[in-house]
């Protein structure tokens, strides 16, 4: 039991590394806000909380994972590298994938109760 809630620590300081550190986490986190307040005010039901939930969650885990790559690569390659480059181009590529699904889940949900 003990080991597991040191592995919860652990896990939890990545978060909070990437969040201190990352500026695009920061805006992620920026916008879940915005986007909780205005789906509490258009009152969304469960599925679409649901879908909001998980389009978030998607975008975060990529942001994480990206985060971790980068810092992998400035380890192992910190000098200029082609290859190491490509590696994180796409990693960010992941991000910004989830970042287009998570938009156009969010525009489904959203455009016909505001409009
Ligand atoms: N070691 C390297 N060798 C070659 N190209 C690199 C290297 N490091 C970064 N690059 C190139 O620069 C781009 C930006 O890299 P960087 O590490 O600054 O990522 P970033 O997304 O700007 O990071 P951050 O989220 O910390 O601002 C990479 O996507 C890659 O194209």
């Amino acid at each position: 039991m003990r080991r597991l809630i040191k592995s919860f620590g652990y896990a939890v300081s990545g978060i909070i590394y990437t969040a201190k550190t990352q500026m695009n986490f920061k805006i992620h986190l920026s916008a879940i806000l915005a986007v909780g307040l205005t789906g509490y005010y258009v009152k969304l039901s469960a599925a679409e909380w649901a879908s909001i939930i998980m389009a978030i969650g998607l975008v975060l885990v990529a942001e994480l994972l990206n985060t971790a790559v980068e810092l992998l690569v400035d380890l192992v390659s910190p000098g200029f590298n082609a290859q190491a480059g490509k590696v994180k181009d796409i990693a960010a590529g992941a991000v910004l994938v989830a970042a287009g699904i998570s938009v156009v889940v969010g525009a489904i949900i959203f455009i016909p109760k505001l409009i």
